[in-house]
């Protein structure tokens, strides 16, 4: 499956409830909040390496790796982490984290494409999930 295209989200849910599962104050959440409810996502994808961009207005994270080899990235609230994507069906990216300091809830998220052309996120902090779905531009 081919993750490539321009992406806008459709809908997200509980996203603040991660972030407060991550600790993030109440002031943070609501400039994440608003800035995270209109990102624009682009993937590329060549066999099994992705990159995405994912820009807000606030913050634009950029992210490249390939499935099945771990890299280096943020949590979604902004904390140094190890992560270790994996494909747990063939159109389903499962990607494990572990903080490279300090401690935290246990964080993934996954990305998996729908058979009609969505692309799901999910974000998981300890037992608290955010699910977001974004469709092609
Ligand atoms: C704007 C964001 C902000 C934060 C994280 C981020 C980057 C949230 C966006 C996430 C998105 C857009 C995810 C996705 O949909 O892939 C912080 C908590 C550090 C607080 C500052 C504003």
């Amino acid at each position: 499956p081919d993750f490539s295209g321009k992406w806008k989200m459709k809908s997200s849910e509980n996203f603040e409830g991660l972030l407060k599962e991550l600790g993030v104050n109440v002031f943070l959440r609501k400039i994440a909040a608003t800035a995270a409810s209109s990102p624009a996502v682009e993937i590329t994808q060549q066999d099994e390496s992705l990159s995405i961009k994912t820009s807000t207005s606030v913050r634009t994270t950029h992210v490249s790796f390939t499935v099945g080899q771990s890299f280096n990235e943020t949590t979604v609230d902004g904390r140094p982490c190890t992560s270790f994507p994996n494909w747990e069906t063939d159109s389903k990216i499962s990607c494990e984290q572990t903080l490279q300091k300090g401690d935290g809830p246990k964080t993934a998220w996954t990305r998996e494409l729908t058979n009609d052309g969505e692309l799901i996120l999910t974000m998981t902090a300890g037992d608290v999930v955010c699910t977001r779905v974004y469709e092609r531009e």
